[in-house]
């Protein structure tokens, strides 16, 4: 990856004036956000709004026509996905991606190449740094299995488990690379309402750990989980602010819901 040189102080991961068409359709317009140290930003929508392209954009999956990223003040060129834990981001995707044949203690430990110092031949080698990093990294893969509340379920194949608890796996997979920045895409779909409210304050606990960015169709775990929230409507951004200013947005209202005074019900 080419990288260039800019401002050392800044936000951590900026999208700036970010476009990107599919043919004729405009899927994002000059879209801008800024994901700060420390802090949950969530993007929202309703369908086809761009979330999914932008996030895509931000993981290296698609290529702006315009615009770009900027990570720590650095602007990303030939960004790809490959490359995202060498930066300290790590992301869960819609589909859980888990492996079937692997234990979840397995599983767990496939996301965390970021630390492993050692390189794939001493790895094969047996040499004594490989030996040390996979010993950190199990330590480290049990300890996000147990924070996330699954400990026991290091053993299990992952079809064994319930669905949510599956979702903590994929969790936990990418926490265990100790990322800089978590992107989660759609972490709420397929849990029920309890689960979402766990998994909204879990969320921000991450932050004494990880900056979050959150791309997400349920408004109820946006609101509880964000310190800010992008609002995307046909590919531009419609409105940001803090939950309680995008729940009292009449033209979020609209444009989501199509309906004012719901925005927190959906
Ligand atoms: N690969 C593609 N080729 C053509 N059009 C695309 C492609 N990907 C997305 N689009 C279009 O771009 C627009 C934005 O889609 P996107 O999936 O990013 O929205 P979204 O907010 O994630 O929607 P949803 O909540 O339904 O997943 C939509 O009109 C969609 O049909």
């Amino acid at each position: 990856m080419t990288i260039a040189c800019h401002a050392s102080r800044s936000p951590l991961l900026e999208v700036d004036q970010v476009t990107v068409r599919f043919g004729g359709l405009v899927a994002l317009r000059e879209v801008a956000l800024a994901v700060e140290p420390g802090t949950v930003l969530g993007v929202i929508g309703p369908n086809g709004a761009g979330k999914t392209t932008l996030f895509n954009v931000i993981c290296g999956f698609v290529r702006p026509q315009q615009g770009g990223l900027r990570w720590r003040g650095t602007e990303l060129t030939a960004h790809s996905p490959r490359k995202l834990a060498g930066l300290g981001i790590a992301r869960t995707l819609q589909g859980l991606g888990l492996f079937p044949g692997l234990t979840v203690l397995e599983n767990v430990l496939t996301g965390g190449h970021r630390h492993a110092r050692a390189g794939a031949l001493s790895t094969l080698l047996g040499l004594r740094a490989a030996a040390r990093d996979e010993a950190a990294l199990r330590q480290r893969a049990h300890a996000v299995l147990d924070d996330l509340g699954i400990a026991s379920t290091h053993a299990s194949l992952p079809g064994a488990l319930p669905y949510g608890v599956q979702k903590r796996v994929a969790l936990a997979r990418a926490l265990v690379a100790e990322p800089e920045l978590l992107l989660l895409d759609e972490p709420a779909s397929g849990l029920s309402a309890d689960e979402i409210d766990e998994l909204a304050d879990r969320i921000r606990g991450f932050t004494t750990r990880t900056s979050v960015l959150v791309v997400e169709h349920h408004m109820d775990l946006v609101m509880r989980a964000c310190d800010r929230i992008v609002v995307l409507n046909f590919g531009e951004v419609i409105a940001q602010g803090s939950p309680d200013r995008i729940r009292a947005d009449p033209v979020v209202a609209e444009a989501y819901l199509g309906t004012a005074g719901e925005a927190s019900h959906a």
